[in-house]
């Protein structure tokens, strides 16, 4: 059985999201932004944007892209500052009239952008500001409701303009939790594979290799990712570009998001707006390596390697709203089995927390 988007279809249908969408242009590099008006006249986009980004993404990149825009096209702003389905909303609004969207931030704007475009059929650029999501080149969009987070299926971008200069002097702690996202496609995977035994689930092998090899090169060249490198930057944004592609073959996001992801959704609703998305996805990485019966302390040492936190504490929580988000894991998203629907307890929760803490 294969989830593989790279098969024969046996009944093509016109439905894009059994496609496997790929970015057409994608620039990583120094000084990159400067080239976004070639990259729009190049895939024939149109004559007007909305540029979506949050307050300060506006100032790190969005300002500057607005002008570079504004030589060829109608340009418009849409603040967004979070992510909802109302904020979704009010975004398709504005870019109602609009040929094109161009998302510019950190993994909310993008999606934001995404799913926006998604349903009104535009075409939207990434330009991510910071290497803190693999958000940047997926074509999944994750949006929090009442019952807990969900995927939703969406395109990838026409384009990725990835400026390493701007991404390397956004706080470091944004580049450490991209790490983090990427490191915790180890047991994403294993996850998956779980599921795949136990519940009779497709995988996809391709899925698989890309998103492993990706972690394997990160943590390999862990030593180029510290304050301020735009090598570092450069390598990271690789790998969560790599990382999107796996999710577009996969057609979901299991190879990125597992166990750990279900414990960052639901710090999330316990904790909203504490610990960024990667970092708590690192330290439910540790818990869940540990449950495979895996080697969770070199999860640990990456992630310490590269800045990441790997206790609660770390992340600004308590031990208590871990053990928390452990236990509701669960209930969210169901039909995603992974190593924390297999029966854990209060006690055992407890214990995992602990565990985080010894040497
Ligand atoms: N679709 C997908 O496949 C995936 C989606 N995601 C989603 O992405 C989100 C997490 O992404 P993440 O980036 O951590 O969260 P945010 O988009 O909230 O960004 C985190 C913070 O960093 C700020 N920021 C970004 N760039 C800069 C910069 N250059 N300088 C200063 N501040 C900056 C943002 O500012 P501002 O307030 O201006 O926005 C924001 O306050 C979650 O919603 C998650 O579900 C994650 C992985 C995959
Ligand atoms: O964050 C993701 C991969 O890193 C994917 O998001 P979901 O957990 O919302 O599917
Ligand atoms: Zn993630």
């Amino acid at each position: 059985m294969s989830a593989d988007s790279i098969k024969v279809l046996k009944n093509p249908q016109f439905d894009k999201s059994k496609w496997l969408q790929m970015p057409r242009d994608v620039l990583i590099g120094h000084d990159v932004i400067e080239q976004l008006p070639k990259v729009c006249q190049d895939l024939h986009l149109g004559k007007s944007a909305l540029i979506i980004a949050g307050e300060s993404t506006m100032k790190a990149a969005g300002g500057h892209a607005k002008e570079l825009l504004e030589e060829n096209c109608d340009v418009q702003t849409f603040y967004a500052k979070s992510i909802s389905p109302q904020i979704i909303k009010d975004a398709e609004q504005a870019a109602e009239g609009m040929d094109f969207l161009v998302g510019v931030g950190g993994g909310k704007a993008i999606d934001i952008a995404k799913i926006a475009s998604y349903n009104l059929e535009r075409q939207f650029i990434s330009v991510p500001t910071a290497a803190s999501h693999d958000g940047i080149a997926s074509s999944r969009a994750s949006v929090p409701m009442k019952e807990g987070s969900v995927s939703l299926d969406a395109h990838p971008p026409i384009a990725i303009v990835a400026d390493t200069e701007i991404i390397a002097k956004a706080p470091h702690k944004l580049m450490a939790s991209g790490c983090a996202d990427i490191i915790s496609n180890y047991t994403a995977i294993l996850d998956w594979e779980l599921s795949h035994r136990i519940k009779g689930e497709p995988i996809s092998e391709y899925a698989i290799a890309l998103s492993k090899m990706t972690a394997e090169i990160l943590v390999k060249n862990s030593n180029l990712i510290y304050p301020g490198s735009e090598e570092g930057a450069w390598l990271v944004i690789k790998a969560l570009v790599s990382s999107g592609v796996a999710m577009s073959i996969a057609g979901s996001s299991r190879p990125a998001s597992g166990g750990e992801h279900k414990f960052s959704h639901a710090l999330d609703m316990l904790s909203p707006n504490i610990g960024l998305h990667g970092e708590q996805c690192g330290v439910g990485s540790i818990m869940t390596m540990y449950l495979h019966g895996g080697n969770w302390r070199e999860i640990r040492k990456s992630l310490k390697d590269i800045g990441a936190p790997t206790t609660p504490k770390g992340l600004g929580i308590d031990d208590n709203t871990a053990v928390e988000a452990l236990l509701m894991a669960k209930k969210i998203r169901p039909e995603r089995f992974t190593i924390l629907d297999m029966g854990l307890e209060r006690e055992c929760a407890e214990k995992l927390v602990k565990m985080l803490y010894t040497e």
